[in-house]
């Protein structure tokens, strides 16, 4: 911190790149605005520069959640298994080493790596207050203002967003931050949703010891955004690892007598008593509410340039900010809507850093096919990986998705369980992969793959799906053997019989 006061002066109120929200999509527009174009940047900040990402979500998840992934594949092989036993995981040594990767929830290495760059820092909340100028307010209520010379880049984020159920909000609910940060165990744990927050989380707190763990969904399956046959293999674990579900039925009420502020990750009071839709009541003693994103844009002061609060702010491809002239205004990262995962505001960053740096000196955009200045990625070519068990890998469009959009779609679907890969990883694997294919293009426009070790797998299938590399060259893209990308044959196999059936 010492440092970082050293190196802002107070006084200073212009520089050539604002960048207000620094998590890791605000730290990497400043450094692709500025690091070969001689411009200047400062990142203004309210809470943690990392973001939500570092210290509330990505990074504590995965840190909570690997044990509980190695310890069920060390259960299901001979040689492990019978070292484990019936051992459960060392809870306090799982949630000590959560609190190392969020660093204790102190930013000086991420304040050093911006400082180190040339990357100024300033502590505060802002809001835009006309024309690249924002005001900040600092932590000790004072207030300052700074202009940009070049461009403000909008890197807010996003919040848990809180459903109008009644007695929900009263109830002091966990969200996706305290049950990234938990502190104590709840024995008893609803969760409100079934997207990928609920459906992570619940891996890690049934893996922790919360006895009772139930999901309550209001769609019919589980992950609804993926292909329906993810959900339902996520489901059959959870039901296998004593988590229940519920789908098609929505939180009616929720009610808790005893409510008290006791800090992220620590129980919110006494009994929580949560009633369905179907007349359903289930006590508990945490709920928590995974149910979407509200995007952070009431009080940033978009009126002040002619934008309404309160909702996603639309960008273009350049990540210039729809309705504003002038070319100075961008979004970036969950604030858009485009893709609210930390890979993708990164990528959607350094796009704007770099149309920032190259408008800044008058050169031409990079206007190819594959052109560095402009969004492809967010466009039908999105990845994402869930860390439930089995994990899920997907990019790209869904089966359902692709003939929506008119494609001429083709599918090959396979056992992952059946493959030499797989066989070694574990006794009882689980998985299943699924490609879509554009026919009147013979490219991949997306895949899912459900299994243990999918993870890494995932970015081989988005250089298919970004480069729209044609079916027949996939065929000479030989998978090493014994992996889990013998996948891919299997999948190519599968397509060419079909083809060769017609
Ligand atoms: C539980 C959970 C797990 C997740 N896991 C993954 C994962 O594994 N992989 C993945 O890709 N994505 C994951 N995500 C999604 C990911 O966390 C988000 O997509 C990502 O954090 C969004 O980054 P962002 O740049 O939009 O902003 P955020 O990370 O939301 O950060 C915005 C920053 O702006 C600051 N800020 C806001 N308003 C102001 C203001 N007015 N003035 C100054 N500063 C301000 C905030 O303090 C914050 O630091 C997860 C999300 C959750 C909830
Ligand atoms: N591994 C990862 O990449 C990762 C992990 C966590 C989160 N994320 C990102 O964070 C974003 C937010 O995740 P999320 O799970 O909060 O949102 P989501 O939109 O994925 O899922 C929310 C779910 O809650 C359900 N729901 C809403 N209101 C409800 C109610 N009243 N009762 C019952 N169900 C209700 C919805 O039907 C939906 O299925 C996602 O878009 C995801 O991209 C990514």
């Amino acid at each position: 911190m010492a440092a970082e006061q050293a190196a802002v002066d107070p006084a200073r109120s212009e520089w050539d790149v604002i960048v207000v929200g620094g998590a890791a999509a605000g730290e990497n527009a400043a450094q692709y605005a500025t690091q070969f174009s001689g411009l200047d940047a400062v990142i203004v900040e309210k809470e943690l520069v990392g973001g939500e990402c570092s210290y509330w979500a990505c990074m504590p998840s995965k840190a909570l959640l690997r044990p509980v992934e190695l310890l069920s594949q060390a259960r299901d092989l001979p040689g492990t298994k019978e070292i484990v036993g019936r051992h459960e995981l060392d809870v306090a040594a799982v949630l000590a080493r959560r609190d190392a990767v969020v660093k204790n929830l102190d930013d000086s290495s991420q304040v050093d790596w911006a400082l180190g760059v040339g990357i100024d820092i300033v502590r505060g909340t802002a809001r835009l207050a006309g024309v690249k100028t924002i005001v900040v307010t600092a932590p000790d209520g004072s207030e300052r203002t700074l202009t940009a010379r070049q461009a403000i880049v909008l890197d807010t984020g996003s919040s848990a967003a809180v459903p109008p159920v009644t007695g929900l909000a009263e109830a002091m609910p966990w969200t996706s931050r305290d049950v990234t940060n938990i502190h104590e165990i709840p024995r008893r744990v609803v969760l409100i949703g079934g997207g990928v927050v609920a459906c992570e989380s619940a891996t890690w707190l049934r893996g922790l010891g919360v006895e009772h763990v139930t999901l309550v969904e209001g769609g019919p399956r589980l992950l609804g955004k993926l292909e329906p046959f993810a959900g339902e293999i996520v489901r059959q674990g959870f039901v296998d690892a004593g988590v229940a579900v519920h789908l098609g039925v929505h939180v009616e009420s929720v009610s808790r007598d005893d409510v008290r502020d006791t800090g992220y990750g620590h129980v919110h009071g006494g009994e929580v008593s949560v009633t369905l839709a179907d007349g359903t009541v289930i006590q508990a003693d945490e709920v928590v509410v995974a149910a979407g994103r509200s995007p952070n844009s009431s009080g940033l002061g978009l009126e002040s340039v002619g934008l309404s609060e309160g909702g996603y702010v639309e960008v273009d491809d350049h990540l210039g900010v729809v309705g504003v002239d002038g070319d100075w205004l961008y979004a970036i990262g969950d604030l858009t809507g485009r893709a609210l995962l930390t890979h993708m505001g990164k990528y959607q960053a350094r796009i704007a850093g770099e149309v920032i740096s190259a408008r800044a000196a008058g050169t031409p955009f990079d206007s190819g096919r594959f052109g560095r200045h402009t969004d492809v990625a967010d466009h039908r070519k999105v990845p994402q990986v869930t860390f439930t068990d089995p994990e899920i890998g997907s990019v790209g469009l869904t089966e359902a998705e692709a003939r929506e959009a008119g494609l001429d779609v083709e599918t090959a679907e396979y056992d992952l369980a059946a493959l030499a890969g797989t066989y070694v990883l574990r006794d009882n694997y689980v998985g299943r992969a699924k490609i879509v294919v554009d026919r009147s293009k013979d490219t991949l426009v997306g895949a899912t793959f459900v299994g243990t070790g999918v993870a890494e797998l995932n970015h081989s299938a988005t250089m298919a799906v970004v480069g729209e590399l044609p079916i027949s060259a996939l065929w000479h893209v030989v998978p090493s053997y014994p992996t889990v990308s013998e996948i891919w044959l299997r999948l190519l196999e599968t397509l060419n019989n079909q083809r060769h059936q017609r």
